[in-house]
């Protein structure tokens, strides 16, 4: 079924300037990037989207790490979207991705872990409408 998920690369991949090399890795994995933009997150933005983690003990690093620098938001849009992409991103600890996963290739560790991907349907429909209205989304 085809599906649209969010995702973010980070701050960590912002700075190396590889956000192209994780495009070449998303769409080789047959995902197509249907809406795209650069932005610095406010600490607000950055608390509202990870506020499910608000009582976890990273919660602060998280926020620090994600508004440091500037990231990019897409959707990407494809079949089974939201489960090929966290196929494609690998574990959230770089140490147990998977070889030729977006974490394997290029995170740094688990804080810096290059790209953030919803994790069900229904989240993915909620942090996009964060970030994109539907006109700025072109399938
Ligand atoms: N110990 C941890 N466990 C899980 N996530 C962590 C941890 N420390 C930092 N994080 C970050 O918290 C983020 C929450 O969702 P992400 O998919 O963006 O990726 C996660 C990691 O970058």
């Amino acid at each position: 079924m085809t599906e649209r998920t969010f995702s973010i690369i980070k701050p960590d991949a912002t700075r190396r300037n590889i956000t192209g090399k994780i495009n070449a890795v998303i769409e080789e994995a047959g995902l197509r990037i249907v809406a795209q933009r650069r932005v610095h997150l406010t600490e607000e933005q950055a608390k509202t989207f990870y506020a499910v983690h608000a009582e976890r003990p990273f919660y602060g690093e998280l926020v620090g790490q994600m508004t440091a620098e500037p990231v990019v938001v897409q959707v990407l849009q494809g079949d089974n979207a939201v489960a090929r992409y966290r196929e494609v991103m690998g574990a959230t600890n770089p140490e147990q991705a998977a070889d030729g996963t977006i974490r394997k290739l290029f995170a740094l560790s688990i804080g810096e872990n290059s790209v953030h991907g919803s994790d069900s349907l229904e989240n993915a429909g909620i942090e996009i409408a964060q970030f994109f209205t539907d006109a700025d989304i072109v399938g």
